[in-house]
């Protein structure tokens, strides 16, 4: 099938740099996504976007040139429920890829049990409005008790101002949960202003809350963008993800969300936002924390 990108679609950076950061060995892209390629896996009817396509072998030409050892793929709203191109790549990957998936309630048993093999070990819940139609709670609490017993996770996805309506349903989760991109702060507020302190109330009060500290490109509003060799990009993002990698140092998780779905006003170099890191954990053993001792235990538990 011929899909065309949804109007002033952002291309992945092609040619990005080698970071100056070196990786921890073993590090864990824990944050991307595959699209397509449309043809062989089309975009879900239900869609709000159309991407470019971005495949696992683009996916994998990219781990191995930032330095990172394994990727977790996460299901885009793009595809919606049919995770057919995030099990082909994590399949293809030689136990380098785990995914996350989104499923409805009408899954069956054996389906959750052939993600498993393949490699799924979540789910994600999506609450940005722009993204996805309303799921209601009771179909989500329901495929969060039948995957609980998987050992998997549920990964969550919503906007700050969100946070409080959701938090009932949130602290009612039986897994381990994932804050995806730290619950999205508006950084123009203050890092210790009420907006921010109900997240780290959220991740203090619920120690089975993990959070990605993820998409600086997302949530910047000064940049400097990750552009032309900046070594000191997103400036204002750097107090909140610090925060947080200081403050829950064993529940925290960073992806570079290649291929950056849906970002209006710049693509980034994907090699400076490695570079971005060191910013965020500012010493060697929080950076094999986040990059490898937390993944590893979410992921491949097996091996640690
Ligand atoms: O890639 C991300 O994490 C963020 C996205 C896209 C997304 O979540 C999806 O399509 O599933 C966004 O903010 O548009």
């Amino acid at each position: 099938m011929e899909f065309e990108k949804t109007p002033g679609w952002l291309d992945w950076y092609a040619g990005p740099s080698k970071p100056r950061f070196k990786l921890p060995a073993g590090a864990v892209d824990a944050h991307c996504h595959v699209f397509g390629p449309g043809a062989e896996f089309p975009y879900a009817p239900e869609r709000k976007y159309t991407p470019c396509d971005a495949s696992k072998a683009q996916l994998f030409a990219l781990r191995d040139h930032l330095g990172f050892a394994r990727n977790v793929i996460v299901q885009a709203t793009c595809h919606g429920a049919d995770n057919r191109a995030m099990v082909d790549a994590c399949k293809a990957s030689g136990g380098k890829a785990r995914g996350v998936a989104t499923v409805r309630r009408t899954i069956t048993d054996q389906e959750l049990q052939d993600l498993h093999a393949a490699g799924v070990r979540g789910v994600r819940f999506n609450f940005v409005k722009r993204l996805v139609d309303f799921t209601p709670k009771d179909e989500l609490l329901e495929i969060a008790n039948r995957i609980a017993p998987l050992g998997w996770h549920v990964v969550i996805y919503f906007e700050a101002v969100d946070l409080p309506e959701l938090w009932d349903f949130f602290t009612a989760l039986p897994t381990t949960v994932v804050v995806d991109h730290m619950g999205r702060p508006d950084v123009s507020k203050p890092v210790d202003g009420p907006e921010f302190e109900l997240f780290v109330k959220f991740m203090r009060d619920n120690p089975n809350v993990w959070s990605k500290v993820s998409c600086p490109e997302r949530l910047s509003v000064t940049g400097p963008k990750a552009l032309n060799g900046e070594q000191a990009a997103y400036r204002d993002v750097v107090p909140f993800a610090k925060r947080i990698v200081e403050e829950f140092p064993d529940r925290v998780l960073w992806g570079t969300d290649w291929p950056h779905p849906n970002l209006k006003d710049h693509m980034p170099d994907d090699g400076l936002l490695v570079d971005f890191i060191p910013h965020i954990a500012v010493t060697a053993e929080l950076q094999q924390k986040l990059l490898v001792d937390n993944p590893m235990r979410l992921y491949w538990p097996e091996e640690v």
